[in-house]
């Protein structure tokens, strides 16, 4: 069994025996250096770094009891309750649903047992897996992360590369620390020149997945590059990376630069025997060579971004918010035409209307895309001095707790709550609705979250999927609105 010093710490990316004169990428150099041996059938058995776990990983613990295996690197998990958490508590007993409840009560048995860090709902740090591991510094550059969870694609944003596994992988990992993966293919997305005002990273990846479809990165890992990414926070970063399977992709990843080593710097479990300068200048080397090879390349003019919002339910039905409700009469196929009819049936919106006539009853802003104090931020500015618009239910729910102290500490609960927002504990909540947080069946809600799917908030729920801002500005207008105008009338 190697050990995870050999990968994460002391070996050095820079060692002259373990570099190939072929330029390579980011992703190259991270699979290359975690790749254990690869199989006649091209399956690769990779050394697992960081193993993040949720509370939707009973099954996979469960499976290693029946086998009798212990949990091989226990120091290399954490684990968090943030799926099947009350936002209205902080109480396991407040979880209704007794499957629920008896999974969140789950993890925090069998992480104990295992001896694997838990950041339970008396722990302060508690919230999504997502937000909680690069806040804690668990997510490094360099690093191969993996969760149970199909949004691990935001720890890229910090120069690792991380995906989602299934629940038998998950125990493949307890039970060995490693993992056999077919090497994906590469796309780097390139985003050069500034973004408008009222333009933010949510809407630069709404932009993205709208040009290259929902499935437009199946097989691929991104790699975002460019002006505009470079010019972004880790925050910001964090947004467009955990929207990267929302376009197929296995893994979303940015090069780590000054932005993440500041970002990073101090961070609880950053710490390990080597100075921090050192493992820097390390983790500088991780970025793609120059002449690296891409599999395919996108570029996008970031001055050609508007606020997005969603119409559908894929985040590829993704539109300037100056557009319309698309009308399937403009589409060539049958087929098309009746799947749009469908999608616009359920969203209950006309051909045509205005977007921002599109009256919305609930506002969510949280999630593991914008759940982050940045989010809250950039929120709280449109919405200070003004008031949640009559017969709106709007919720800011943040990401962790230490999102939420941090945000106490601004103030910036006040505004929401002087707003007439709920200020809520942290967790996925409305973005899942699997903790009881819903939409309610025909109700219509701008959401800052990553999916938009039938039911996705709730049975019969309507999604828009939108930037913090633009949730902001949907709250205060009571319907979608382009945030620009607020901005200028403030
Ligand atoms: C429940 C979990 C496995 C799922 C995921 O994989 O992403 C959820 O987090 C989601 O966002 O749909
Ligand atoms: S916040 Fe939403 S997208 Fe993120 S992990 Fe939770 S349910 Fe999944």
């Amino acid at each position: 069994m190697p050990d995870s010093h050999l990968f994460t710490q002391g070996f050095s990316p820079m060692t002259p025996r373990y570099e190939p004169a072929v330029p390579r990428t980011l992703f190259d150099k991270i699979w290359e250096r975690h790749s254990i041996m690869t199989r006649e059938d091209g399956q690769s058995l990779l050394f697992i770094d960081r193993h993040l776990v949720q509370d939707g990983s009973a099954p996979a613990f469960e499976m290693l009891r029946q086998r009798g295996l212990p949990v091989r690197r226990p120091d290399l998990s954490a684990a968090t309750a943030d799926h099947y958490v009350p936002t209205g508590s902080r109480e396991l007993n407040d979880i209704d649903d007794p499957e629920k409840r008896a999974m969140a009560q789950a993890l925090q048995h069998d992480t104990g047992v295992a001896g694997i860090r838990f950041f339970g709902l008396d722990d302060p740090r508690q919230g999504i897996i997502h937000v909680v591991a690069p806040e804690q510094g668990l997510s490094l550059p360099g690093m191969l992360i993996v969760c149970g969870d199909s949004h691990t694609s935001t720890h890229g944003a910090l120069g690792a590369l991380a995906f989602g596994i299934g629940a038998s992988e998950v125990a493949h990992v307890l039970a060995t620390q490693t993992l056999w993966q077919r090497r994906p293919k590469t796309l780097r997305v390139r985003i050069e020149g500034r973004l408008g005002a009222g333009v933010g990273p949510k809407d630069v990846i709404l932009a993205v997945i709208a040009r290259i479809g929902a499935a437009g990165a199946t097989g691929h890992v991104i790699e975002y590059a460019g002006e505009t990414i470079r010019a972004m926070s880790v925050e910001a970063r964090m947004t467009i990376c955990n929207m990267s399977i929302e376009a197929g992709a296995r893994a979303g990843m940015i090069a780590p630069d000054d932005t993440t080593f500041e970002w990073l710097a101090g961070r609880p479990y950053t710490q390990d025997e080597r100075a921090w300068d050192e493992r820097v200048a390390q983790w500088r080397h991780l970025a793609s060579d120059e002449d690296a090879h891409f599999d395919r390349e996108v570029r996008i003019e970031a001055d050609t971004i508007e606020p997005m919002v969603t119409w559908g339910n894929s985040p590829q039905d993704a539109v300037p918010i100056s557009a319309c409700v698309p009308d399937p009469a403009d589409l060539s196929q049958a087929e098309e035409r009746e799947s749009m009819a469908a999608t616009l049936h359920y969203m209950g919106l006309t051909p045509g209307m205005a977007l921002t006539d599109v009256k919305v009853d609930h506002v969510f802003i949280g999630s593991c895309t914008n759940g982050r104090i940045e989010d809250l931020r950039s929120a709280a500015q449109v919405i200070r001095g003004r008031h949640v618009a009559r017969g709106v239910q709007a919720w800011v729910v943040p990401g962790s707790g230490q999102v939420r102290r941090q945000a106490e500490q601004e103030g910036l609960h006040r505004i929401f709550i002087d707003a007439g927002f709920q200020w809520r504990h942290a967790g996925c909540s409305m973005c899942l609705a699997t903790n009881g947080d819903l939409v309610p069946p025909g109700q219509r809600c701008a959401s800052t979250s990553n999916r938009n799917f039938v039911g996705r908030q709730g049975p019969g729920s309507r999604t828009h999927l939108m930037s913090p801002t633009m949730a902001a500005a949907a709250a205060i207008a009571g319907h979608l609105c382009d945030v620009r105008q607020l901005q200028q009338e403030s």
